[in-house]
C-alpha cells in the first residue's frame, strides 16, 4: 500500500464497553517487520505439533518447520547451540534491558515456580518459564528487518536483470484466466503525479499474495475469492466461493497491569531531555544505549490449566501429564506475561509516572473476528471486526494471568528491590477514568483528574472479584498487533483457503506466504512463523518448477 511507513486503522467496538481500538501494520518493503517491537520468538514446538494433531496438517509439525526456522536466523546470541540457525539471513541478538529491576523480577518469577530460561528458541526448553528474548537488531544497535535481511540494496543490485520492485503502489486484484482458473498476473495501482495509473504485472509461473491477514483477503475478494454473499453484494464476479477468506481473524490479546518504579528503571527515562540527547549519541556513534534495544527482554508463558487455582504455582505435573514436556500439544502456552519497562497503553498518554508493565497477554485465544470489503476499491480498508475477548471462554485464562500478574507484582515488591513498586494501574481503578481516556473521549484528563483514576491501594490477588477484573480488562485490552488466521491453511477447502504447500483452493498458481496462512496463531510473536512460512513457501515454489518444462521458457 501507498503512503506512510504505519498506518492507524480503527476497527469495530468492543462487544461490552464503547471504546475504540488501533491496528497497526507497517507499509514499506519488509511490511510490519519495519516497525515492529523486533522481539524473535519461534513459539514451542507444542505450537506446530498443534496443528499437525488437531488440524491434520502432518507437513506442519514440529519437525517438519524446525528446519526452517533455523535456515532464515543467525542466531548471535547463541553461537554454539546446535538448534539454532547461524548461516541465514535473519541477524538476531540478546539486547538485555540495563535495567536494575531485572534481577528482581527473576526472583518474582522464582516464586511462583517458573523455571529460568536464557533462550525463548530452545526447543527443549520447558513450556512453560521465564525466558529471555531474541531481538532482530543488528550489531550496530540498528533495526534488522525482513527487508534488509532479503531485499537489501545489495540484494536488488546484484538481482537487477531479473527483479523490479515497485513501491507506492498498491495491488488492485489478481489476473485470473477464466478457462484455466490459473493467476496469471496483477493488477497494480499507483498515484501518478497528475492521475491515477494502473498497471498489470504478468506472472510467467506463479502469484505469491504476502499482504498480511489484513491485506490478503481483500485482494482475494476483490479477484471473486471469497464468500460468496459478500461478493455478490458488492457485484463481484465470483471465480471461487471460499467461505473462509477473511473469517477466522485471530490476535494475541493484552491487558495491561502497570507499576510506578523510578524513571531510571525505565525507558520513561528518556523523557528527560539530557538523558535522551545521551542515549542518542550512545546510539548514533557506538550503536549502544537504550535506543539501541526492543520494549522489552524478557517474557513469561505459562498455560493457565497448569497453574494452581489458589496459589498460582506453576505445577510441573497435572492429571498424570509433564506440564512442561514442549513437544506435547496440551502444554501449549496460552498466556504470556511481558516484562515492558514502559507505559503500555498503546493509544493513551497516561505518563505521569514512569512505568513498568506486566503485559497479560492471551496467546492461545478463542475468540475469532472476521473482515469484509466495505468497497471494491483498493483504496478502502476493509470493516476489521476485531476478536478482542469476544468469547467468554477467554475470559477465564484472563483473569488468572491478571491475578497472576498481581501476584508477580506483590512477589516483586517483596524480593529485596530497594524502592517501592506499587500498581497504579490495574484492577479496582476508577472506572469512569477508564471510560474516559479509552472511549469516545478524546480530551485526555488534566492532571488532577488523571491522578483520581490510579489506584492506591495494591489489589490483593486472593480477595479480588472476578467482576473487578473483568471491568477492567473489558476497559483496557488491546491488540497485540500479531493479526493471523484469516486465510487459514486447512486438509479441506470448505474450511480454509490454502493447502499444505500454501496453494489457494480453486485456483492454480497462486499461493499465500504470510501469516492469514496460520491455522491457528502460534503462542510465539508472529514474525518468525511469517518468516518460516515464506522459507518454506520459497522451497515448495522450487520443488514445483524444477521439473518443469516451463522453467526453461
Ligand atoms: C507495531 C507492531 C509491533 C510488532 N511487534 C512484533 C514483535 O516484536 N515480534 C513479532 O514476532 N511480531 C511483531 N509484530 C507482528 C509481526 O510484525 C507481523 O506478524 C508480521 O510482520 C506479519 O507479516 P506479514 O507478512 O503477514 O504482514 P505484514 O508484515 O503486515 O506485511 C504485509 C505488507 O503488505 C502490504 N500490503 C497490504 N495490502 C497491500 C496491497 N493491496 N498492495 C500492496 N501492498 C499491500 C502492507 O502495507 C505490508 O507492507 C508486530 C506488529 C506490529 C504492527
Amino acid at each position: 500500500m501507498p503512503g506512510t511507513a504505519a498506518v492507524k486503522h480503527l476497527s469495530q467496538l468492543s462487544k461490552v464497553v464503547k471504546r475504540k481500538l488501533s491496528l497497526f501494520w507497517g507499509e514499506a518493503l519488509g511490511g510490519s517487520t519495519r516497525i515492529n517491537a523486533m522481539v524473535l520468538t519461534r513459539g514451542p514446538p507444542s505450537n506446530y505439533n498443534d496443528w499437525s494433531q488437531e488440524y491434520g496438517l502432518k507437513d506442519w509439525a514440529w519437525e517438519r518447520v524446525e528446519p526452517y526456522f533455523i535456515k532464515s536466523e543467525n542466531a548471535i546470541g547463541h553461537p554454539k547451540a546446535l538448534y539454532r540457525g547461524h548461516r541465514g539471513p535473519v541477524e538476531n541478538r540478546q539486547m538485555p534491558l540495563p535495567f536494575s529491576c531485572y534481577p528482581y523480577i527473576e526472583i518474582a518469577a522464582r516464586k511462583l515456580g517458573f523455571p529460568i530460561y536464557d533462550d525463548c528458541n530452545n526447543p527443549a526448553a520447558g513450556a512453560q518459564g521465564y525466558f529471555s528474548l531474541d531481538h532482530t537488531i543488528s550489531a550496530s544497535g540498528r533495526r534488522f528487518s525482513a527487508y534488509q535481511a532479503w531485499l537489501n540494496k545489495d540484494v536488488a543490485i546484484a538481482r537487477k536483470s531479473h527483479l523490479t520492485v515497485c513501491t507506492g503502489v498498491t495491488v488492485s486484484k489478481l489476473e485470473i484466466d477464466p478457462e484455466s482458473r490459473r493467476a496469471v498476473g496483477v493488477r497494480i495501482h499507483g498515484k501518478g503525479k497528475t492521475s491515477d495509473e494502473d498497471y498489470r504485472v504478468k506472472a510467467r509461473r506463479e502469484v505469491v499474495l504476502c499482504a498480511g491477514a489484513i491485506g490478503t483477503p481483500p485482494i482475494l475478494m476483490r479477484s471473486g475469492i471469497g464468500p460468496e454473499d459478500q461478493l455478490d453484494q458488492l457485484g463481484i464476479p465470483i471465480v471461487q466461493e471460499s467461505s473462509a477468506v477473511g473469517n477466522n481473524l485471530m490476535d494475541h490479546i493484552s491487558v495491561p497491569i502497570m507499576c510506578k518504579l523510578p524513571a531510571r528503571d525505565t525507558i520513561h527515562s528518556l523523557y528527560n531531555p539530557l538523558v535522551f540527547i545521551w542515549q542518542l549519541i550512545l546510539w548514533i556513534f557506538f550503536g549502544r544505549g537504550l535506543l539501541a534495544h526492543s520494549s522489552t527482554s524478557s517474557t513469561i508463558f505459562a498455560r493457565m490449566t497448569a497453574i494452581d487455582d489458589t496459589t498460582l504455582q506453576v505445577q510441573t505435573s497435572r492429571d498424570g501429564i509433564d506440564t512442561m514436556d514442549p513437544m506435547n500439544p496440551q502444554n501449549v502456552p496460552d498466556v504470556e506475561i511481558m516484562v515492558i519497562p514502559v507505559s503500555c497503553y498503546l493509544d493513551v498518554n497516561v505518563t505521569t509516572h514512569p512505568l513498568m508493565t506486566w503485559q497479560c497477554t492471551l496467546v492461545q485465544p478463542f475468540s475469532k473476528g472476521s473482515l469484509r470489503l466495505a468497497t471494491t476499491s483498493p483504496e478502502h480498508f476493509p470493516e476489521v471486526i476485531h476478536p478482542l475477548l469476544r468469547d467468554d471462554r477467554d475470559l477465564v485464562p484472563m483473569r488468572k494471568a491478571i491475578r497472576m500478574s498481581l501476584r508477580l507484582g506483590q512477589e516483586f515488591a517483596r524480593s529485596g528491590y530497594p524502592h517501592p513498586a506499587p500498581v497504579l494501574y490495574g484492577p479496582g481503578m476508577d472506572l469512569q477514568y477508564l471510560d474516559s481516556i479509552f472511549g469516545f473521549v478524546t480530551q485526555l484528563p488534566d492532571k488532577e483528574e488523571d491522578k483520581k483514576g490510579e489506584i492506591t491501594e495494591l489489589p490483593d490477588w486472593q480477595t479480588i472479584s472476578d467482576k473487578t477484573i473483568d471491568e477492567y480488562a473489558h476497559r483496557t485490552y488491546q491488540s497485540s498487533l500479531h493479526y493471523a488466521c484469516t486465510c487459514r491453511m486447512s486438509l479441506d477447502p470448505a474450511d480454509g483457503v490454502v493447502d499444505q504447500r500454501l496453494r489457494v483452493f480453486g485456483v492454480e498458481r497462486l499461493r499465500i506466504a504470510d501469516a492469514s496462512v496460520f491455522p491457528k496463531i502460534p503462542s510465539g510473536h508472529t514474525m518468525a512463523p511469517t518468516m518460516m512460512v515464506a522459507e518454506r513457501c520459497a522451497d515448495f515454489i522450487k520443488e514445483t518448477w524444477r521439473d518443469k518444462e516451463s522453467l526453461r521458457i
